[in-house]
Order: C-alpha cells, then sequence, then structure tokens
C-alpha cells in the first residue's frame, strides 16, 4: 500500500518547497489537474527534474487523444498518467500502448462512472495499471466519499492495482487502509495542515503499521 500527495493548488515553485518538506513520507507525487492546467507539462518536468527519485504522476484526466498526450506526458517525465474510466475503450487501449512504449503506468479515474463494477471488469481487461475510485471536490462538498465503491471494484479487479481518491484525511484513513487499496491518494489531508510534514509521517506511519501486520 502506497500514499500519494496530489499537490492541486500550487504553482511550480510552491510544489517543489512542499514536495522538499514531505518527500520522506510519500511514495507518489502527483501534479494535479489544476497545476496542470495552469503550468502545463513543465510543471511535471520540472518536478520530475528536481526529484528523479520520486514517482510522479500526471493527472492529466484525458478523455480523447490518448495516445499522444500519454506520448507528451511520458516525454515531461511522468510515470504514471491518467485517463478518465468514461472514455472510449479505443482511448483506453491507445493510452495504454503508448504507455508500454515508454515504459509508464496507466491510472483510470473512475469519477463520474455510474457502473463502476462494470467498468472496471472492462478496464481490468484492457490492461491499465491502475483502477481509482474519486469522489471530486465537487461532490466532496456535498458528503460523498468513495469508500464503498473501493469495496466494489476490489471484488471484480483482478489484474489492475486500486486506488482511492478524494477527500480522504488522517481520521478517515483507518478506513480507507482496511478497504486495502494499493494506492491511497490524498491531496488537501496534507497540504491543508499546518504541519505538513507531520501530516504525510502520521499517514506514512499507519500505512506501514497496516502492511507489516
Ligand atoms: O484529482 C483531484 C481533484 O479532481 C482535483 O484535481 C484531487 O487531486 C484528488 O481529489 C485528491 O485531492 P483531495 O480530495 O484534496 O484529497
Amino acid at each position: 500500500m502506497k500514499l500519494q500527495l496530489a499537490l492541486d493548488l500550487v504553482n511550480i515553485p510552491e510544489a517543489i518547497e512542499l514536495i522538499n518538506e514531505v518527500q520522506d513520507f510519500v511514495d507518489v507525487v502527483e501534479i494535479g489537474t489544476p497545476v496542470v492546467i495552469n503550468e502545463g507539462l513543465k510543471a511535471v518536468k520540472e518536478v520530475k527534474e528536481a526529484f528523479p527519485q520520486l514517482t510522479v504522476l500526471a493527472d492529466l484526466k484525458i478523455m480523447d487523444a490518448a495516445g499522444y498526450e500519454v506520448m507528451k506526458a511520458s516525454e515531461a517525465g511522468a510515470d504514471i498518467i491518467t485517463i478518465l474510466g468514461a472514455a472510449e475503450d479505443e482511448s483506453i487501449k491507445g493510452a495504454v500502448l503508448e504507455a508500454k512504449k515508454h515504459g509508464k503506468q496507466i491510472l483510470v479515474d473512475m469519477i463520474a462512472v455510474k457502473d463502476k463494477k462494470a467498468r472496471a471488469i472492462e478496464l481490468d481487461e484492457l490492461g491499465v495499471d491502475y483502477i481509482c475510485v474519486h469522489t471530486g471536490y465537487d461532490l466532496q462538498a456535498v458528503g460523498q466519499n468513495s469508500f464503498e465503491d473501493l469495496r466494489t471494484i476490489k471484488s471484480v479487479v483482478k489484474n489492475a492495482k486500486t486506488a482511492i481518491a478524494g477527500g480522504i484525511k488522517l481520521e478517515s484513513l483507518p478506513e480507507v487502509i482496511k478497504a486495502q487499496p494499493d494506492l491511497i491518494i490524498v491531496g488537501g489531508g496534507i497540504t491543508g495542515k499546518e504541519n505538513k510534514k507531520s501530516a504525510a509521517e502520521q499517514m506514512q506511519k499507519l500505512i506501514k503499521e497496516e502492511v507489516t501486520a
């Protein structure tokens, strides 16, 4: 089980400063969609150059032109690139193929997919690396989370790793850990804290305790 830090509301220098603070306690660093919109793939490039030892995920949430966008993110240095589960199968296949060419991985974000169980089965067969249940900001605002969805996809996925994102905090982490995803994605639960290093450290400690239990 790994911990991914999602950076959404920062510019490139702020991202680098924040990663410097927490790098010992996170496994993957995500360049969030808002950062890519504001700064472009330059953000991925500069973070990977500054932290070559860290796995960098580019949260492009690809919907079309998947092969081309995966190629550009791979060239910028991303190790994992995201595509939406709602995208066409042809797009998913294109993303997987292109990622393989570059030795990269594809994470599928299931945000807004209605029948998550059925889609997870299909995506698993298409050879994606991760399937991620995700409650976006707009549904977090009305009190939703993805804990039940994680259990649902875990019951059907055979090959891909599973991930969960959306509003996860230190207080809700034990429930998430209980469902045993391969990757836990946390943004505001770390970046919104006064002491970000301590928040990441406490989260990683809970995860490691479970992995070694
Ligand atoms: O993907 C995300 C969101 O859609 C904005 O881009 C976030 O990175 C993801 O939700 C994790 O952030 P928190 O919800 O703040 O933990």
